[in-house]
Parts: structure tokens; sequence; C-alpha cells
């Protein structure tokens, strides 16, 4: 039943920097053959070097496609042929490419709206399409989403994010119950903070509010996301999260959420009703940071008049 990556054919788009790369690392270190996507084609090299250098045997491959997973489904479909004519059919496909922008709801451009949906919701949405004929057919496959747990709860600043993330969970709920007859699983991970260049990126314009709520958890390494998500994956688990707030976001807004195991479904039945109370907690903590950033900027602007 576990998917067997010696030998198989993995893609991941955005597998030229931070989780999707370190999800490319982890795949060859077991054996698999990558084809990487995202735009720019120096970052893609340069990762292409990196991952060669995990290498277990001497036929392994790893592939570089430039392309943008967000603008137009036949350039994407095409470039996912030209990766299976040269590596084999799609075994594990991880949607990874995706950026993130934040700032109060009326702060933030409608364009911005418009792009995050594109790329993190559309952006997984393509990849997905051009794969998932070949996978039914072969009664073999992966699929994997990246949305976050911004993709669990929506928080100050993420009108824009939260809202792309969350589409990823209901996109991922309905495909998994069609192809789940065919052999095909579906995985959507809910990293938290993790230590990438895009999450180095987001910070420069991250309202103070979004970052002391986020602060509630503690940034990860990219390499240990990455393993969970390939675990995950590989196993067919239908959720895939970390330490003790994502396993406990995880079973509160399991909703209906298919599940892997018996075991699964009787820890959320369980813990409901206790994850439920701390949240109830957390939730007041958050509304109370946010009042209070409002109560400090009130202050500054009347002290920024007087003086
Ligand atoms: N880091 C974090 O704190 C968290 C991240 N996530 C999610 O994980 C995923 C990866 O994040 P992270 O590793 O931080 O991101 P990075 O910014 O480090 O890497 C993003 C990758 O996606 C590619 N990419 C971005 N846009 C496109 C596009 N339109 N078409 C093709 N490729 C694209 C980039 O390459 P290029 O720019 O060359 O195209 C790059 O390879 C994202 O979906 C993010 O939302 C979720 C939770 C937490
Ligand atoms: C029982 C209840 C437990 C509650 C725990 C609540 C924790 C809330 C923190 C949310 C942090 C959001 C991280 C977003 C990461 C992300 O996607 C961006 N960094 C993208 O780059």
């Amino acid at each position: 039943k576990p998917l067997a990556l010696p030998g198989a054919h993995v893609v991941v788009t955005g597998g030229s920097s931070g989780i999707g790369k370190c999800i490319a690392i982890e795949c060859y270190k077991q054996g698999a053959f990558i084809t990487l996507v995202a735009r720019n084609e120096d970052k893609l090299l340069q990762a292409k070097k990196e991952i060669e250098k995990h290498s277990i045997n001497d036929k392994q491959v790893v592939l570089c496609i430039s392309v943008d997973v967000s603008q137009d489904y036949s350039q994407v479909e095409n470039v996912i042929k030209q990766a299976q004519e040269k590596l084999g059919p799609v075994d594990m496909l991880v949607n990874c490419a995706g950026m993130s922008l934040s700032g109060k709801f009326e702060d933030l451009e409608v364009s911005t709206f418009e792009r995050l949906m594109s790329v993190n919701y559309l952006g997984s949405v393509y990849p997905s399409r051009a794969v998932i004929t070949t996978m039914k057919e072969r009664r073999v496959g992966r699929i994997v989403f990246v949305s976050s747990q911004a993709g669990q709860l929506g928080l100050f600043g993420f009108t824009a994010y939260s809202s792309s993330k969350f589409a990823i969970r209901g996109l991922a709920e309905a495909l998994q119950m069609e192809v789940k007859p065919y052999n095909v699983y579906v995985t959507v991970a809910y990293p938290p903070d993790t230590d990438t260049p895009g999450f180095a990126e987001e910070n420069k314009t991250k309202p103070l509010e979004t970052r002391l709520i986020s602060e509630t958890v503690s940034v990860c390494k990219p390499e240990q996301v990455a393993k969970q998500i390939v675990k995950d994956a590989i196993q067919g688990n239908f959720n895939s999260s970390i330490g003790s707030d994502g396993y406990m976001l995880s079973s509160l807004t399991c909703g209906m959420a298919p599940v892997t195991s018996i075991t699964e479904g009787l820890q959320q039945v369980v813990t409901m009703g206790l994850f439920r109370t701390i949240a109830l907690f957390y939730l007041g903590s958050f509304d109370s940071i946010v009042r209070r950033c409002m109560m400090q900027r009130a202050k500054s602007e009347i002290a920024d008049k007087t003086a």
C-alpha cells in the first residue's frame, strides 16, 4: 500500500526553494527521479546541483522545468507531458509553489487577492489536472497539496492568503473522494511558519498583529516539514501536520475530511471537546493582541500630533 519511492517519478512545483526543495531532496535520498518546476532558471539549476549531491545511485535524474504554474493551463499540461516523456508517468505530484502577502484587508490591493488565488489555488489545480488521468489509469499515484496552518484558521493580516489556502482543502477533499477507488491518494499539508526564503520575504511586510499571533507557534526547519510531508504522502495520509499545535489544529478542524485509520478517527472523536476548549483560550489571546495593537497605534498617533 505505501508508495515505493525508489525509481518513482516525483514532480515538485516550487521545488527550487524552501520547503519544495527540501521535499525534492528527501525524495531523491529515497531513490526517486525528480522534476523541479518553478519560474526562475538560475534558482532551478542551483537547486538541481544541491539535490544531486544526495544521489544514492548513478541512474537518478533531476529534471528542471521553467514555467509559471498559475498562468496558462495548456502550458502546464505541455511541460508535464515533456517530463513524462523523459522520466515516465508521474507517481507523485507535490504542489508546493506558492506565495504569501499579508496586510489589513483594506490595505491589500485587489490584485493581491487575484494573484494569491491564482498562484496558491489555480497553481495547484493545473498541475494536478495534468497528471490525474494517467494516475487513475495506472491505479497508482499521490497528489500532495501544501496548504498552511493559515489554511485551518483565519487570522489578522491573512484575508488574501488564508482564503487561497482554505480553497486547497475543498479541492483536496472533493478530489480524494473521486480518486480513492483508483488507488490514488491525496495529502494536504498544513505547515507552521517555516524558515525559508519565502518566509523571510513575507516578514518584510507582515503587520505587527500577524507577527505576534504567529509567534504562538515556533518556526520550523524546512527539512523537518519536508520529512513529515513525504512520510505522510507515501503512507497515503490525507492529513499532514507538524508539532503539538499542528496535531491539535488538524484534529479540531477535521470536519468532513477523510480518515486514514480507525485510530485517527477515534483520536478526533475523543480530543475534539478538549481541543475546542484550548482553542477558545487561544482565540481570546489573539483578540487581545489585536486590541492592544490598536490602542498602541491610537496612543502613538496622539503623541505624534501633540509633538
Ligand atoms: N515558509 C512558511 O512559513 C510556510 C509556507 N507554506 C507554503 O509552502 C509553500 C512553499 O513555501 P516556501 O518554501 O516558504 O516558499 P519559497 O518562496 O521559499 O519558494 C517558493 C517556490 O515556489 C516557486 N514559485 C512561486 N510562484 C510560482 C509560480 N507562479 N509558478 C511556478 N513556481 C512558483 C518559487 O520559484 P520561482 O519564484 O522561481 O517561480 C520557489 O521555488 C508555499 O505554498 C507556502 O504558502 C505554508 C506554511 C508555512
Ligand atoms: C487547539 C488549538 C491550537 C491553536 C493553535 C493556534 C496557532 C495559530 C498560529 C497560526 C500561524 C499561522 C502560520 C502561517 C504560516 C504561513 O503559511 C506563512 N508563513 C506563509 O509563508
